[in-house]
């Protein structure tokens, strides 16, 4: 069944309106992590898309009220980890208020080449460093560029829509 939600054209779109409509666009779901001179640190976010190849470029935008925001700032890198379906419970740690250190004891981690914690089993690790920030609203977009990669062929993946999550299959003999 279809629900229209008729607006105004002359009046603003509410926050909750903005948000009950950006919940039908169905996103994949990453832990962000940085390590460095300010300290280690990761959220979840979806707020998560591809911007450019040449160079390599990804966005993601962080609330700047969020605890881990200075940390963000001071290390200028980070690691865009994208889940797989059985981080689920990670993503919840990583999203809540619950304490760094815990977060990262329920995973395991490496390092490439920035520093950043790599997640063991993600299906996709950009390890970046940023290029640019840009501050909108409440949020600041960190541009950032990849310097290396670590990929997962194996794993499902994990999308985020209407406020769930959802597994999302792989195809047998994908992965090209
Ligand atoms: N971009 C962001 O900062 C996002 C933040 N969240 C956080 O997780 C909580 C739970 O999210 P949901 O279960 O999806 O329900 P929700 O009703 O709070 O949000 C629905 C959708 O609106 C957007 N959204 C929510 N908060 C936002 C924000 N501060 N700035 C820009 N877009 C925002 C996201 O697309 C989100 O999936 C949110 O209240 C927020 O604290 C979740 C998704 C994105
Ligand atoms: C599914 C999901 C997606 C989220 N996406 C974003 C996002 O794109 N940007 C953001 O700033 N916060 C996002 N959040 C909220 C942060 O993960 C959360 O605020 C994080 O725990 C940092 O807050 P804290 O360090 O203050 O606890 C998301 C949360 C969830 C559960």
């Amino acid at each position: 069944m279809q629900t229209a939600t008729p607006h105004h054209p002359t009046l603003p779109v509410e926050k909750q309106e903005f948000r009950d409509a950006m919940a039908r666009l169905g996103t994949a779901v990453n832990i962000i992590t940085t390590d460095g001179p300010a300290g280690r640190a990761g959220f979840t976010a979806s707020a998560v898309c591809s911007v450019t190849d040449t160079p390599p470029t990804l966005l993601v935008c962080l609330n700047r009220s969020a605890s881990v925001y200075p940390m963000f700032k001071q290390n200028h890198v980070l690691c865009v980890n994208t889940l797989a379906h059985s981080h689920e419970s990670l993503s919840n740690l990583f999203g809540g208020k619950t304490p760094m250190e815990q977060r990262f004891e329920a995973a395991e981690w490496s390092t490439l080449a920035t520093g950043s914690p790599i997640l063991s089993g993600a299906l996709v690790s950009f390890d970046c460093k940023i290029t640019q920030i840009t501050s909108v609203g409440t949020h600041d977009i960190l541009i950032c560029e990849a310097v290396a990669l670590v990929r997962n062929d194996e794993s499902h993946g994990l999308a985020y829509f209407d406020r769930r999550y959802h597994s999302l299959m792989r195809a047998a003999n994908s992965g090209s």
